[in-house]
């Protein structure tokens, strides 16, 4: 699996190759700290600084390592299933890395981060994972949460929406009125695989005249190339896995 924070619009992006085997939530093994007698500690000198581009640099660096560790965590906390819920599909199960308080902070931080300035005032939020993310992004952010659910389950009055899956076909249901014409929407989902879901989610806003800014899940399956469903529409995603 890939650590990746990658949008298809800007250049923002830090790749580092991590693996990730099935089955499990590896976990790397407590440090362990050797006691050492203090007059053998040897510090290493300390480096001056000619230029405030130099302490710039550093400061940046020290930035990218830290997203870098977050993205590491969070692509270690997802498990992977294989042949569920059918052979031959590699199921991404996010609910281990809701088990992994650090892992889902900087999770919803991440998305936080980047969102919280871009005037954002709608939080749409695919059934069923994307209202797990979705929810703390929309609060953090100020904007309302508009669940975009599966065929029957809104009471009110709904506009829908249908699209191919993966493994099926399915439906996308919201309400009427949830978003006025002109609100600005930020779509999130759990994963994108085929990019139906995120294809119709996009298409349901935008019939009521809503500008979706970016889509953004934590996991994209790259192989299944779901991105060109999206038309000209940015995805933002932190990691990458197999399909
Ligand atoms: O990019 P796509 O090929 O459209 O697939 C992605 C969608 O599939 C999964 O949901 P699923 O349809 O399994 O529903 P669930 O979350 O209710 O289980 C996932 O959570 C995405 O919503
Ligand atoms: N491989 C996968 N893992 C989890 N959710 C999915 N939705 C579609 N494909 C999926």
């Amino acid at each position: 699996m890939f650590v990746v924070c990658r949008s298809n619009s800007s250049s923002f992006r830090s790749v580092v190759a991590a693996t990730r085997p099935c089955f499990s939530c590896p976990r790397f093994p407590p440090l362990i700290a050797i006691p050492t007698p203090s007059s053998s500690i040897r510090f290493p000198p300390l480096r001056s600084f000619s230029s405030p581009r130099q302490i710039t640099r550093m400061a940046s660096k020290v930035a990218q390592d830290q997203q870098d560790s977050r993205l590491e965590r969070i692509s270690s906390a997802i498990r992977v299933i294989p042949d569920f819920p059918k052979p031959g599909i590699m199921f991404q199960d996010i609910t281990t890395l809701l088990l992994d308080t650090k892992a889902f902070r900087d999770t919803i931080d991440l998305f936080v981060e980047r969102y919280r300035d871009k005037n954002i005032s709608v939080v749409a939020g695919v059934e069923a994972r994307g209202f797990i993310f979705g929810p703390p992004i929309a609060l953090a952010i100020g904007a309302k949460f508009v669940p975009m659910r599966k065929p029957n389950k809104l009471p009110g009055e709904v506009i829908s929406e249908e699209y191919s899956l993966e493994y099926g076909t399915d439906k996308m249901e919201m309400h009427v009125g949830a978003v006025q014409p002109g609100d600005r929407a930020l779509i999130i989902d759990d994963l994108i695989a085929t990019g139906g879901t995120l294809g119709a989610a996009i298409k349901l806003l935008e019939r009521v005249g809503v500008h979706v800014v970016e889509c953004a899940c934590v996991i994209e399956l790259p192989e299944l190339k779901g991105r060109e469903k999206l038309g000209d529409k940015s995805l933002f995603v932190l990691v990458k896995g197999a399909a």
